[in-house]
């Protein structure tokens, strides 16, 4: 099976659900806001300081139209007195605008700041993650929670924020003033606080899991429509559209359905914050008339409390509306820390598991056909194997995806610092498997796997190169030299000529400056397999592993691919999962594989003259070859 297929193979959901990336705590969260933060807790009290304030200044306006009530109904104060209320209403309005508005601006700076740092140190992180975790999760729940995760934070900080910082202190300044004006009054307002923890309550009881689900559910839908999208020649070729198409329909669906229940939880919420709002305008009402009419208060001190009330409705609710948004932002905060702590800390010099360079993996291990390893399994101690020991060792190994299907049982093979081996066998077969696995991947259900050990460049160590090789849109030099930094222009010219693509740079109108990939010069498949296979002799690994890299592009040029390989794994241990039988010939050592074993090995001459199942694939494979 080509990774290609691997991709649109439907998916085993029940299997995948329960395999999803990390999810953060509570207190995770909490850590990396700080984190991210960066010690700028000065910005943070700035920014309560200037919103409170204007918060602050937003109470002169009511309180002056209670004076005003007061000064037309005595017809005792003067028009000076009018005109001076009425200037402080408008100053008031000016500056509680000029100071709301300059708070907000900076705590979107900072917010935003907080928000870019997460997001990259998710992206960082992801590149590290081992591939094999991220299969099992599904890309798609990996890009979900760096565009629909990222996007629901960025819009759900603009009223959180604020919210948060003003309206906790326009609230307790706001009660304050009812207070003041009549205690009665606050009293009639407390009628209110009840309600809203019931509501507030009932909201924290309910919505989360609609929350969680619905992020879920758009992870699921994201994976579905890259899947499909990643696989579209095979979904094409196969006829495989309506199935795909009816699989994302139900995700997308699903998304529906979710979006409809987290709905109608907002709705009942809004519903009971309206029925609190009723309750204490009501109990205002009544208690002013009773005031007013029996000469206990005056008509503007029961105008100032109901417009101090109302000015209460915006940032009571702002605030227990955005309990939604923060449900909502915490639920995607969670899945992004979740990335972030997926693996140990690379910068804790306790963890032992990670002991090389943090973004040694992430170089490569991100770009298809070009994957670092990351380090796993026991290393193999260089000083034990002199000569052409083995360089790389598979013990036993066990390995299934699913666990009702096993895929490997009891492989075993070592491969000598020099020596070429290929594994041949049926498609399905586990070819594909034992390559994954050998290249770190996968780590075996049972077994042992034994790689090159750990060096400050752990990453050259050991290369992995699939069909899918990626042509970066960059210059040829930036393509070749991402493996390996420190080259010079001579020593990228000489790994060019290794592979014999010194023809395709004298093509090239600018040589190395020239484009390639999407932006720039297009390559053949051919010509992408030589850059891959040339960035490998820069990187100079102690193992080479071949996925079939050069199976697909084309028999026309399979010769040229062939002597290229051949150049590229002379000097280093080669493990080539060969397409064509002629790449096996050329290996030192050929392992035949069958429903996940090893059923035969040996030289290409020896296995053809056992007769077993080899020299029948051989047979067929030349007289396929020759028609
Ligand atoms: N990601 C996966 N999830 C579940 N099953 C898988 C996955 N990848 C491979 N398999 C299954 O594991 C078995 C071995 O697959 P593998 O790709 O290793 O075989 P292969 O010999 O390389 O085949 P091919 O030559 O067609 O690439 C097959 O039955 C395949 O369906």
């Amino acid at each position: 099976m080509t990774a290609r297929e691997q991709d649109t193979a439907p998916a085993p959901e029940a299997a995948r659900a329960g395999r999803r990336l990390p999810v953060a705590d509570a207190r995770q969260v909490a850590r990396a806001v700080r984190a991210a933060l960066g010690g700028r807790w000065w910005a943070l009290a700035g920014v309560a300081a200037i919103l409170t304030a204007g918060a602050a200044a937003d109470l002169i306006a009511p309180a002056a139209l209670g004076g005003l009530v007061d000064a037309v109904q005595s017809g005792e104060s003067g028009t000076a007195w009018l005109w001076r209320l009425g200037a402080a209403m408008v100053v008031g309005a000016l500056v509680g605008a000029v100071l709301t508005a300059a708070g907000v601006v900076t705590a979107s700076r900072l917010y935003e700041t907080v928000i870019a740092r997460l997001r990259e140190q998710m992206v960082a992180r992801a590149f590290e993650l081992p591939q094999g975790m991220v299969e099992e999760a599904g890309s798609g729940d990996l890009v979900s929670r760096a565009t629909d995760d990222v996007a629901e934070i960025s819009q759900a900080a603009p009223r959180i924020v604020p919210a948060l910082t003003g309206s906790l202190f326009t609230i307790a300044v706001t009660v304050v003033g009812i207070a003041v004006v009549d205690y009665r009054y606050a009293l009639a307002v407390a009628v209110i606080v009840p309600v809203h923890v019931f509501a507030v309550r009932w909201y924290l009881r309910n919505a989360p899991q609609v929350y969680a689900a619905q992020r879920a559910a758009m992870a699921e839908r994201a994976h579905h429509l890259l899947t499909s999208l990643h696989g579209i020649e095979t979904v094409h070729a196969y006829r495989l559209q309506d199935r795909h198409n009816g699989r994302i329909a139900r995700a997308s669906w699903e998304v529906v359905g979710w979006e409809l229940r987290a709905r109608v939880v907002q709705n009942r919420f809004f519903g009971r914050l309206n029925a609190a709002e009723l309750l204490g305008m009501t109990g205002l009402l009544v208690v002013g008339y009773l005031l007013v009419t029996n000469d206990l208060g005056t008509l503007g001190g029961a105008t100032t409390a109901i417009m101090f009330f109302i000015r209460l409705f915006n940032p009571i609710n702002n605030l227990l509306i955005v309990i939604d948004d923060l449900q909502s932002a915490l639920a995607s905060l969670a899945r992004i820390v979740g990335v972030i702590d997926a693996l140990p800390d690379p910068r804790d010099p306790c963890d032992p598991s990670r002991t090389g360079p943090a973004d040694a993996a992430g170089e490569g291990a991100g770009e298809a056909g070009f994957a670092a390893a990351p380090a796993a399994g026991p290393a193999v101690p260089s000083a034990d194997t002199g000569g052409n020991g083995p360089v790389l060792a598979l013990k036993d190994v066990e390995f299934h995806y699913d666990p009702a299907r096993p895929v490997l049982s009891g492989v075993s093979l070592e491969i000598g610092r020099t020596e070429t081996v290929a594994l041949v066998g049926a498609s399905g077969a586990g070819k594909s498997t034992v390559a994954a696995l050998a290249a770190g991947v996968h780590e075996p259900t049972a077994g042992t796997v034994r790689r090159p050990p750990a060096t400050p460049q752990r990453d050259r160590d050991l290369v992995l190169i699939t069909q899918e090789v990626h042509v970066f849109a960059a210059t040829l030099r930036e393509n070749l030299t991402l493996a390996a930094p420190s080259a010079d222009d001579d020593q990228v010219r000489a790994a060019l000529t290794t592979v014999g693509a010194d023809t395709l740079l004298a093509r090239l109108p600018e040589g190395l400056d020239t484009v390639v990939g999407t932006e720039g010069h297009s390559l053949t498949p051919a010509e992408a397999q030589l850059l891959a296979l040339a960035r490998m002799v820069l990187a100079d690994p102690a193992v080479a592993i071949l996925d079939e890299a050069t199976a697909e592009a084309g028999s026309a040029h399979a010769g040229a691919l062939d002597s290229a390989t051949a150049a590229a794994l002379s000097g280093r241990a080669g493990l080539v999962v060969a397409h064509r039988l002629d790449q096996a010939k050329a290996c030192d050592r050929i392992l035949v594989i069958e429903s996940g074993r090893i059923i035969e090995e040996g030289t290409h001459d020896g296995l053809r003259a056992r007769g077993g199942t080899y020299a029948t694939l051989w047979e067929a494979w030349s007289r396929k070859a020759a028609q």
